[in-house]
C-alpha cells in the first residue's frame, strides 16, 4: 500500500510497528510526523519563551554573538544571511545555534565542534538549552535506532556513528512580512545536510516539502509533536533508499505575515570523523552503489557549509 498522506506516528508504539510505519514515511515522503515523542513539555514552553525574548533583543544586542568565524556553528547569524543552495537571496529569518558541550580538551574541540557561546539575556537561556539540547539528542537516538531496525541493521547500530556527533539545535525567527521581500522568502528550497532533523514549531503553517510528483505538499503537524526528515548524509549512506526531500518555508499571506514564526530545528550529525559509506543492506541489482567513494562527514559538512554562504 502506498501512503497518500503523511501519517502521524507515535512513540508509544511498539519498536517494530512504529520502525515500520517511520521507514514507511520516510520512504515514500522523506519525513515523518511524530508524537508522544516524550519531550518535557514544560522544558519546551520555557524554549520557546526564551527564543522570543532572545529575538526582541535591539539587532546591536544580537549581534554581538555574530561570530562568522566560526562559520554560523555557533551564537547569531543575523537576518538575511543564509542563502539556501543554488538560491540568489538570502532567507527571510535569523537564527541563534547551540552544539554539544565537550569535556576539556576533547580532540574533537579544537577542530570542528567550536565551544557554545551564550548570550548574557534573557536568564536561565544556557541551562535551558543545554537541556533541550540532551533531550533531542536522546530523541535522536531514538528514532535512529527505529530506522536501523527498518534497515535490517542492529537496533543499536547508529549509535557509535553519532557518539560526539557534531549536532546543532537551531532557534529561528522569521520576522513579520512588512515590505516587499523582493523575490525572497522565509526559507528558500533546500535539503538538509545531516543524518536526520528533528523539528519543533511547524504548526505555524508554511512548510512546504516537495513530493516526488513535483507538488509541494504542506506540513502540518498536531500541537506539539515532532516533523522528522531525512538529511543528505542518510541519503548517501541509504544510497536513496531514504531521500532527501527538498523543503521550504514559504511565505504567508495577509493577517499571518504581520506575525513572527519560530521553529526549533535539531539538525542530527554523526561525528565529525565517521566515514559515510554506502550501506551493503541498500545496494542490490536495481540500486547501483551511487557513492562508491566514501567522504569523511566533516568534509562533506564543510563543502555544504561553502554552497550556503556561512562559510568562505
Ligand atoms: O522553520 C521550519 O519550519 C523549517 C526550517 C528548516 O527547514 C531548516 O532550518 O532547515
Ligand atoms: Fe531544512
Amino acid at each position: 500500500m502506498t501512503l497518500e498522506t503523511l501519517p502521524i506516528l507515535s512513540l508509544n508504539d511498539d519498536e517494530t510497528r512504529f520502525a515500520q510505519g517511520i521507514g514507511e514515511s520516510f520512504e515514500r515522503f522523506g519525513f515523518a510526523m511524530v508524537c508522544d515523542h516524550g519531550l518535557d513539555s514544560a522544558m519546551v514552553a520555557r524554549a520557546w519563551a526564551l527564543t522570543r525574548t532572545f529575538f526582541a533583543l535591539p539587532e546591536d544586542t544580537k549581534r554581538q554573538y555574530h561570530r562568522p568565524d566560526m562559520a554560523g556553528a555557533r551564537g547569531y547569524t543575523p537576518f538575511g544571511r543564509e542563502v539556501a543552495k543554488g538560491a540568489n537571496r538570502g532567507d527571510l529569518k535569523e537564527f541563534w545555534h547551540i552544539g554539544r558541550d565537550l569535556p576539556a580538551g576533547h580532540p574533537l574541540l579544537s577542530g570542528s565542534m567550536p565551544a557554545n557561546i551564550w548570550p548574557d539575556h534573557p536568564d536561565g537561556f544556557a541551562d535551558t538549552f543545554r537541556a533541550m539540547f540532551a533531550e533531542l539528542d536522546r530523541t535522536g537516538r531514538i528514532i535512529l535506532s527505529r530506522i536501523a531496525i527498518y534497515l535490517g541493521l542492529p537496533a543499536a547500530w547508529f549509535d557509535p556513528v553519532v557518539d560526539f556527533g557534531n549536532s546543532v539545535l537551531r532557534l529561528l525567527h522569521y520576522p513579520p512580512l512588512t515590505s516587499d521581500p523582493h523575490g525572497a522568502v522565509r526559507a528558500a528550497a533546500h535539503g538538509d545536510i545531516n543524518l536526520i532533523t528533528l523539528l519543533l514549531g511547524a504548526e505555524e503553517s508554511g512548510l512546504e516539502l516537495l513530493d516526488r510528483n513535483g507538488r509541494w505538499l504542506p506540513v502540518s503537524p498536531p500541537d506539539g509533536a515532532l516533523v522528522i526528515n531525512v538529511g543528505d548524509m542518510l541519503e548517501r549512506l541509504t544510497n536513496h533508499v531514504l531521500p532527501s526531500t527538498i523543503h521550504r518555508v514559504r511565505n504567508p499571506a495577509e493577517n499571518a505575515a504581520q506575525r513572527s514564526r519560530y521553529s526549533m530545528p535539531f539538525f542530527l550529525h554523526p561525528r565529525s570523523d565517521y566515514t559515510i559509506a554506502t550501506l551493503p543492506q541498500c545496494i542490490g541489482p536495481d540500486r547501483p552503489n551511487r557513492y562508491p567513494h566514501p567522504i569523511m562527514a566533516d568534509d562533506f559538512l564543510q563543502q555544504r557549509l561553502r554552497d550556503i554562504g556561512l562559510k568562505n
